[in-house]
């Protein structure tokens, strides 16, 4: 994928001294300042980011049956990417598909994010049929589809408005499709916890983080990305309706479910 406007920067939001969480401007957010570096800092935050991306394409041949019609009539899959980000899902999909054969609905709340993703998009695949939309998960009326993706979107919406996320999904997907849950958690065991959290920061320290970005970004992380146990996860999969939900791929605090419909 090409970057449009310049090389991809490197993640350096938090190497100076941090403010309180109380601060409302150390918020975590996805503006232009994190849109400038994200690839890089997604790249080196989530463990098997890389991963999980290089196998939607695969998910996609098995579960992706044309069930849906565009606009002109012709046989279609439709898949979502919520809460896409600069896109690297619907990159992926589209790199892996002829044009005519999908359709994809990147969503995402964040102009910033959208603006630069519709660009990328654009550039990399112009053929494709990929809209790229402004707007709150929680209010767009979602069309019938083959495939969701809400990779690592879901930890960022209160944990009261999730379960009516993943209904209305359940509620599209076509008999045959999947829905693929990509989140940050925490293990429900406290010991299991600080062992998973010690090697994620460690992981980070890997990757070239130093101990005042580490502890800035959790900071700014505070009520703005709320993890749930993975069962918790399997729970609400299975209160919306999906009757089968398995763990895919794991990697330390990281998981990935798919959710058959
Ligand atoms: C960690 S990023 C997702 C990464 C992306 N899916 C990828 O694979 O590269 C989380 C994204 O969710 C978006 N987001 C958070 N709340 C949202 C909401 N209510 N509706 C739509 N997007 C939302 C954020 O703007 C952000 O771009
Ligand atoms: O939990 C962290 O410290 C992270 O950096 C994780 C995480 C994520 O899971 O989305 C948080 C924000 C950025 O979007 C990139 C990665």
């Amino acid at each position: 994928m090409s970057q449009s406007k310049s090389a991809i920067k490197h993640d350096t939001l938090f190497d100076k001294p941090f403010t309180t969480p109380l601060d409302k401007a150390a918020r975590f957010s996805f503006d232009e300042q994190v849109v400038a570096c994200f690839p890089d800092m997604i790249r080196r935050s989530v463990p098997g980011y890389g991963q999980v991306l290089a196998m939607l394409p695969i998910f996609a041949r098995r579960h992706c049956k044309y069930r849906q019609q565009d606009d002109n009539g012709q046989r279609v899959s439709r898949i979502y990417d919520l809460g896409c980000s600069l896109g690297a899902a619907s990159m992926t999909l589209a790199g892996e598909f002829e044009a005519q054969d999908l359709q994809i609905k990147a969503i995402d709340i964040s102009p910033a994010m959208t603006t630069e993703a519709s660009t990328l998009l654009s550039e990399n695949y112009p053929e494709h049929d990929i809209e790229v939309i402004t707007a709150d998960i929680r209010d767009v009326k979602l069309e019938p589809c083959d495939m969701v993706i809400l990779n690592l979107t879901l930890q960022f919406l209160p944990a009261a408005d999730r379960v009516a996320v993943l209904e209305n999904i359940y509620n599209v997907l076509s008999e045959g499709g999947i829905l693929v849950l990509t989140e940050k958690t925490h293990a429900f065991d406290e010991q299991y916890d600080a062992w998973l959290v010690e090697r994620y920061y460690d992981f980070k320290r890997a990757n070239g983080y130093t101990e005042m970005e580490i502890s800035g970004k959790r900071n700014a992380l505070e009520n703005v990305l709320i993890t749930d146990t993975l069962d918790e996860h399997h729970a609400r999969l299975s209160d919306v309706g999906f009757e089968r939900h398995l763990t895919w791929f794991q990697f330390l605090n990281f998981v990935s479910v798919v959710a058959f419909k």
